[in-house]
């Protein structure tokens, strides 16, 4: 069994096939990066899988749990950019929030939250609104309250996107750790150095479709990541004699 298969998912907006019969499997324990050029569909299926947007055609299973049911919303834990958060709750409000959410023991919650909050520099913050965080501060704070309930899948939609050096080298110690004991992170961004860095497997997605997918030395065959995506994603060359207006006399 799968930490994360997903069969056929397919999403159209208008005449737009946002997502093209999408297949998928995540092996348990892995780090598994999702990289694609803008539009390709990351987003909308990471948003089909944890079952915020309703697919055309196909389904995914979360820890063998179908999408959209309890079961499968309890084994995952959510990180989704853009998503709106909790303007007028703490950061430490927010984390008591979820947990209390999620039927966790109140000592639990204040343990895990004290050590969250520390290891991702967020303790001085604690008991600041959210909607007063920096964009990094938001993503941590996010991430925190993804991972609070130790579930079995951690879905996170560009997690390190804005997020400081120091920070976002303690979030990938705290993902390896938590991959190493079984947990499996599912991830995408547009940061290939990270997904090189971090990630076991990764799959590139293009116009809705997986291009390419596998263990990540497999994908890469001896190239850079960056040179894999622009083979299969393709890339406009830039034209000097174009943009004459651009600081032209
Ligand atoms: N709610 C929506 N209504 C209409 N079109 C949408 C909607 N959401 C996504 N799309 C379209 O679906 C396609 C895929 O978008 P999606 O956000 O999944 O891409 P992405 O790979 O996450 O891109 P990015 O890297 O820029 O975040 C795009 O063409 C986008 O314009």
């Amino acid at each position: 069994m799968d930490a994360l298969r997903i069969e056929g998912l397919t999403k159209k907006y208008g005449d737009k096939i946002a997502v093209d019969n999408l297949n998928l499997s995540i092996p348990y324990g892995s780090i598994y990066g999702i990289v694609g050029p803008n539009g390709a569909g990351k987003t909308t299926t990471l948003t089909m899988v944890c079952g915020i947007t309703k697919p055309d055609a196909g389904t995914a299973w979360i820890a063998g749990h179908e999408t959209g049911t309890l079961e499968s919303k309890k084994a995952m834990g959510l990180l989704m950019d853009g998503a709106p958060v909790f303007e007028k709750l703490s950061g430490a409000e927010y984390l008591q929030y979820l947990g209390a959410l999620r039927s966790m023991a109140e000592e639990d919650v204040q343990e895990r939250s004290r050590e969250l909050l520390s290891a991702l520099g967020l303790a001085d913050a604690a008991t600041k609104y959210i909607g007063d965080y920096s964009a990094g501060m938001t993503k941590k704070i996010l991430l925190a309250g993804a991972i609070l309930h130790d579930p079995e899948v951690l879905i996170l939609d560009e997690p390190l996107e804005a997020v400081d050096p120091v920070s976002s080298r303690m979030v990938q110690q705290l993902l390896r750790s938590y991959a190493a004991r079984g947990g499996t992170v599912v991830l995408s961004s547009h940061v290939m150095e990270l997904v090189e860095g971090l990630c076991d497997h990764v799959a590139l997605i293009n116009n809705g479709q997986v291009a390419v997918d596998g263990p990540l030395d497999e994908v890469r065959q001896g190239k850079s990541l960056t040179d894999v995506f622009v083979e299969y994603a393709g890339g406009a060359e830039f034209d000097d004699s174009t943009f004459t207006w651009l600081r032209g006399n």
